[in-house]
């Protein structure tokens, strides 16, 4: 019996271990401006989870992914920053020193008392993987959390900033947020489905497909006809503003 007992104790203890045994897969850190949407060119450090719900992210895969016109590498953990972290505290701690890094800001010291770390997780789907632990561990840094969300899964309490981007293929379960972010022209949805959802502010953001470059050396050719369609559609629904990519057209991360 005792036996018995002490190998019921031992399992017990084994599983609250595994309960606390949370593994973050990260592909990147890395400081930069925001890119897209109402915090365009704002400091920021991005935190991108690996994997998604929506794609595998190989290439082989993904015309039957229910997300097809990803333009995001996701896999794995080799990127800069990159790793698997086992505490929420070393995850914030590596965010921490990649805005330091950033902002050459070792104790806020060079910065109005206004100014607040921010960090923004993205993938990937971060609402895989970000959890209440994480988020207060941002927090006790005095970071502002953004996230950039496909909208299939719940966000956590404690966000300050979400951005939804729906996917026509997929279920949206998240239908509320700070910004919705319509990738346009999408095959199997249109913007007129959200204008209704509870968001503050309702984005266009052209889709791009990188084109092979004409000339050896120079940078890929941007989808000119899905910005002027998405130009013509913020024209006609005023309700919708274009978000460009603006990272990618002045080259930064
Ligand atoms: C790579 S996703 C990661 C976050 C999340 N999985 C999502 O889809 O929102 C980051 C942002 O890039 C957008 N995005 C992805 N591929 C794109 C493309 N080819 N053209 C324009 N925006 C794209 C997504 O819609 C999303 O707003
Ligand atoms: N600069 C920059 N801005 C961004 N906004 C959303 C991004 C993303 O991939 O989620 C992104 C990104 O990858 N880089
Ligand atoms: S949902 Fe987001 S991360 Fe996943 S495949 Fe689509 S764009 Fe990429
Ligand atoms: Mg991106």
């Amino acid at each position: 019996m005792k036996a018995a007992l002490t190998a019921f104790h031992g399992y017990s203890g084994l599983i609250s271990l595994m309960e606390h045994a949370v593994v973050y897969s990260v592909k990147e850190i890395f400081p930069t401006l925001q890119g897209e949407g109402f915090h365009t060119g704002r400091a920021a450090v991005f935190c991108r989870f690996a994997g998604c719900n929506l794609w595998n992210g190989r290439e082989g895969d993904r015309a039957h992914a229910l997300c097809r016109f990803c333009d995001t590498d996701f896999i794995g953990t080799d990127g800069p920053g990159g790793g698997r972290f086992h505490k929420a505290a070393d995850l914030a701690q590596s965010i921490l020193q990649a805005w330091q890094a950033g902002t050459g800001d070792q104790g806020h010291a060079s910065c109005s008392p206004l100014v607040r770390p921010y960090v923004v997780f993205t993938g990937g789907e971060p609402l895989l993987q970000l959890d209440q632990p994480l988020i207060q561990a941002l927090k006790q840094l005095d970071f502002e959390v953004g996230v950039e969300s496909n909208g299939t899964l719940k966000a956590p309490l404690g966000i300050d900033w979400l951005c939804i981007s729906p996917k026509g293929r997929a279920p949206l379960v998240q239908a509320s947020g700070d910004e919705l972010k319509f990738i346009y022209p999408q095959t199997d949805a249109s913007p007129e489905l959200f204008t209704t959802l509870p968001f503050k502010h309702f984005w266009l953001q052209p889709l791009d497909i990188p084109a092979p470059s004409a000339e050896a050396g120079q940078p890929p050719l941007r989808s000119a006809e899905n910005v002027q369609a998405a130009v013509r559609y913020c024209q006609t629904h005023p309700q919708w503003r274009l978000s460009l990519q603006t990272h990618k057209l002045i080259g930064i991360p």
